[in-house]
C-alpha cells in the first residue's frame, strides 16, 4: 500500500519507533528531530493537553525551519493514578516505575501535532494498558537488558516488555509511539496525503 503526499513531509521525531511506523505509508520522508526541551507542568491533572502541548512543541521548533513541508511530531506520555513517568533516569527508578505498575492498570497517550504553513492541528489517542503482576527476577532480567532507558515508563511493548502486559484497550501503536492508523486517517481527511491509486486529494 502506497501513499503520495503533496508536500515533502517531515518526521520531528528522534524516536526510532515512529520512524518505522510512518515507514508503513511507504512514502518518503525526512527526519528532523526537535531538539525542545520536555520539561513542562501538567496543569488542571489534564495529561491529554500536557502530551499535545509537548508535541506540539516539539513540532512548532522544526516547523519555523520548513516552510512548504508537513512536520510532524509527538509525545507519549504514560500516567499511572494522577502521575506522569518519563524516561527512567536509572535502572532504580525503572524498577520503581514497573513495580509501580505491577498489576494495575495505566494509561498511555500519544500526542500528535501536524504543522503545514502555519496551520497546526493536535489530536492525541490513548489506550489502556494493564501489566501483570510482576516477579523480581523477570523485571531484574528485563532491566538489565536496558530496554527500558529510552522508553517513557521505562517499557517497551514492542520488545520484551510485551512480557510485562496482561492486556491493552485501544490502539497498540499509540503505546508503540504513534497513532498511525489515527494520524493517516487525518492527514487524508485533510488531503495532505492520498493512496496513490488514484484517491483524490484536496489543492492547498
Ligand atoms: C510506553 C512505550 C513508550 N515507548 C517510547 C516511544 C517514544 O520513543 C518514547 C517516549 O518518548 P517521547 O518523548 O515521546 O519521544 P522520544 O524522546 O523518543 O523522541 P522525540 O521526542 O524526538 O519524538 O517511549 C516505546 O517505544 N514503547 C512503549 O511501550
Amino acid at each position: 500500500m502506497n501513499f503520495s503526499s503533496v508536500k515533502p513531509i517531515i518526521l520531528a521525531s528522534a524516536s526510532p519507533r515512529r520512524q518505522e511506523l510512518l515507514q508503513l505509508l511507504g512514502l518518503p520522508f525526512t527526519v528532523v528531530p526537535s531538539d525542545v526541551s520536555e520539561e513542562m507542568e501538567v496543569e488542571n491533572g489534564d495529561f491529554t493537553a500536557y502530551a499535545e502541548g509537548l508535541a506540539l512543541r516539539k513540532t512548532e521548533a522544526v516547523a519555523q525551519r520548513y516552510e512548504g513541508h508537513i512536520v510532524i511530531g509527538a509525545d507519549t506520555i504514560v500516567v499511572h493514578e494522577g502521575k506522569v513517568y518519563p524516561k527512567p533516569a536509572d535502572h532504580e527508578q525503572a524498577k520503581a516505575f514497573l513495580q509501580t505498575f505491577s498489576g494495575k492498570t495505566h494509561q498511555v497517550i500519544t500526542g500528535v501535532c501536524v504543522a503545514v504553513d502555519g496551520e497546526i492541528h493536535v489530536f492525541s489517542a490513548e489506550t489502556q494498558v494493564s501489566f501483570r503482576t510482576l516477579d523480581d527476577r523477570l523485571l531484574d532480567a528485563y532491566i538489565a537488558s536496558g530496554d527500558p532507558m529510552d522508553k517513557a515508563g521505562a517499557y517497551g511493548i514492542q520488545t520484551a516488555g510485551a512480557l510485562l502486559v496482561e492486556k491493552i484497550e485501544g490502539d497498540y501503536y499509540n503505546v508503540v509511539g504513534l497513532p498511525i492508523a489515527k494520524l493517516t486517517e487525518w492527514l487524508r481527511g485533510q488531503g495532505w496525503i492520498a493512496l496513490e491509486a488514484g484517491e483524490a486529494s484536496v489543492d492547498h
